[in-house]
């Protein structure tokens, strides 16, 4: 493992570093903050998933997540969002190949030897992360648009591992949204496959009640066709589960959004991660 980058920032740390990664057979990078706090002991972590067309560097340089990391003693730790590198399959398009991994663990061919970002979120990353850094194996998630999507199914397929989920601009339906020609691609043409991948549809069939924080800008060109907060809210009522659902006016899908709220979505995984 190297570290390529050491920032202070709001009295910590914006670190980012690269390591060999087992699950997608390439070097990942990701970014760490670590607050002010982690003198004093370790810190709980909240792992924030970054959307389309990102790499770790994205969220930490445009979001100010630092600022609230710092006031609430929460380590932020942002992967990137594909595997990358020499022989990394790609096709044509921004919703599919590099920095569109839509955080599944791909079936099919080519994508299914490296494409295994779900496996490397979920396992291999906060493996490194509790042996590596001064935290606790306190985990919450968060994620913006594709990101955001990552999040809720990490969460939803790995009850009791994170203490709270929230998303900005998720697209709630991958299946039926942004994400209708990687599903196919990555999952194969079986619609029965995609609904093991697809927040709405693990939201109807859930055991555990989960509670969502999810803040989204109704200025958002994206709103309608790709993000369809309103297949969320039908899904949550369906299944039983409690969704704070904000529409902010005149808010578009990009960092000018995610800044303005992220603050709000650190202090509510924040207070979960020190209950
Ligand atoms: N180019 C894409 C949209 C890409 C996009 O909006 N990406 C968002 C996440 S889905 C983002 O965070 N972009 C990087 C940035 O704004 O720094 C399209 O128009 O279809």
């Amino acid at each position: 493992m190297r570290r390529l980058e050491s920032h202070a920032c709001f009295g910590g740390t914006q670190e980012v570093w690269a390591h060999d990664a087992t699950s997608t057979a390439c070097e990942m990078r990701f970014g760490v903050y670590l607050p002010p706090q982690v003198q004093a002991g370790p810190c709980p972590v909240l792992y924030f998933l970054s959307g389309l067309t990102c790499t770790e560097q994205n969220f930490i340089q445009k979001s100010g997540v630092q600022r609230y990391a710092a006031e609430h003693g929460l380590v932020i730790v942002s992967p990137d969002t594909s595997p990358r590198g020499d022989g990394v399959p790609d096709a044509e398009g921004d919703d599919i190949g590099l920095s569109a991994s839509f955080y599944v663990d791909a079936t099919q061919a080519p994508w299914s030897a490296q494409y295994r970002m779900h496996a490397y979120v979920v396992q291999e990353l906060p493996a490194l992360v509790e042996q590596h850094f001064p935290v606790t194996d306190a985990r919450s998630i968060a994620g913006h648009s594709m990101g955001g999507h990552g999040a809720l199914i990490c969460a939803l397929r790995h009850p009791g591992r994170y203490r709270s989920v929230s998303a900005l601009a998720p697209i709630c339906s991958a299946s039926r949204g942004w994400g209708r020609k990687a599903f196919p691609a990555y999952l194969g043409d079986d619609p029965d496959a995609w609904r093991e991948w697809d927040a709405c549809d693990l939201l109807r069939g859930s055991h555990d009640r989960l509670s969502l924080l999810v803040d989204q800008g109704d200025a958002d060109p994206f709103l309608a066709e790709r993000l369809q907060p309103d297949l969320l809210q039908k899904a949550c009522t369906a299944g039983g589960h409690t969704l704070d659902l904000h529409l902010r006016p005149g808010y578009d899908h990009g960092f000018y959004f995610v800044a303005s709220f992220i603050g709000d979505h650190v202090a509510y995984h924040a207070s979960a991660l020190k209950a």
